[in-house]
């Protein structure tokens, strides 16, 4: 496995999953076997494909051949397509960014009820311009965390309201940084969470998101 964040515990994603149930450990262990144990490799090498797709200047010469082969790729996978609530990508949460390479490769190493610390690597393919990160990764980054969170632990389901994001100083690609979030205080249906994203000491960014719960039928 190209890294490991810990498991989620039995009830934690319970109720943020609109598609399937995932209430037991069992389903959740389901979950994080789609796609088999070479899983994480096709996800590592989909992720080296957008990372240097976006880093290549190709010969124009070559760009049809390139067109073709991705072409015949995006084919082949598209003859395996399923449902939004069978799919591997998203649903393996023993993976980095849960294995689905439009989310940052975030690894998880601690999680409680309240508070998450992760670390993130942003990668070229996040590249907003002069070695910084895009200033759009960051809200979703933090709306995946804080989403997460606000979502864990049995707790029904929220939805985001809004993401504050607050640039501190530019985020650099290719090096790791530690994300803190944390659930400060819920107030009937509204859930408010914050996060940190840090450079060894330097605060880069911070967020604050209200997550407001939905009531029984709402989409
Ligand atoms: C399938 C298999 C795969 C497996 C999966 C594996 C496990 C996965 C694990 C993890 C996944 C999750 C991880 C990611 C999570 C990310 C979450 C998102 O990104 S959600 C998408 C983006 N958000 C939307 O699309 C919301 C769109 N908006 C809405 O739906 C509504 O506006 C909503 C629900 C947010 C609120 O609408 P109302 O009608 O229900 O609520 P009202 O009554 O208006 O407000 C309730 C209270 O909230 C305040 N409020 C609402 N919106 C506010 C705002 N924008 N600012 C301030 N206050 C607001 C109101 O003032 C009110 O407060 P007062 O009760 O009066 O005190």
């Amino acid at each position: 496995m190209e890294n490991s964040a810990r498991e989620a515990s039995p009830d934690e994603e319970a109720s943020t999953d609109h598609g399937a149930q995932t209430d037991s450990w069992a389903h959740l262990g389901a979950m994080m076997k789609r796609g088999g144990s070479d899983y994480p490799k096709l996800v590592a090498q989909m992720r080296r494909v957008q990372d240097s797709f976006v880093a290549a200047h190709l010969p124009a010469v070559l760009v049809p051949e390139f067109a073709e082969q991705l072409g015949e790729l995006a084919d082949r996978l598209a003859e395996y397509e399923v449902g939004e609530s069978a799919r591997p990508a998203g649903s393996r949460l023993d993976l980095p960014g849960r294995g689905h390479p439009f989310l940052l490769p975030h690894i998880v190493d601690q999680w409680s009820d309240t508070r998450v610390e992760a670390r993130v690597t942003f990668t070229p393919f996040h590249l907003g311009g002069n070695g910084a990160a895009h200033g759009g990764s960051l809200p979703l980054l933090f709306d995946e965390v804080l989403g997460r969170l606000a979502n864990s632990s049995g707790r029904s389901i929220a939805r985001t309201a809004y993401i504050h994001v607050n640039y501190r100083h530019i985020t650099p690609v290719g090096k790791q940084l530690r994300l803190e979030a944390t659930l400060d205080r819920e107030e009937g249906r509204k859930r408010y969470a914050s996060g940190r994203l840090l450079d060894g000491d330097v605060v880069v960014s911070d967020a604050e998101g209200l997550f407001v719960e939905l009531r029984p039928g709402q989409p």
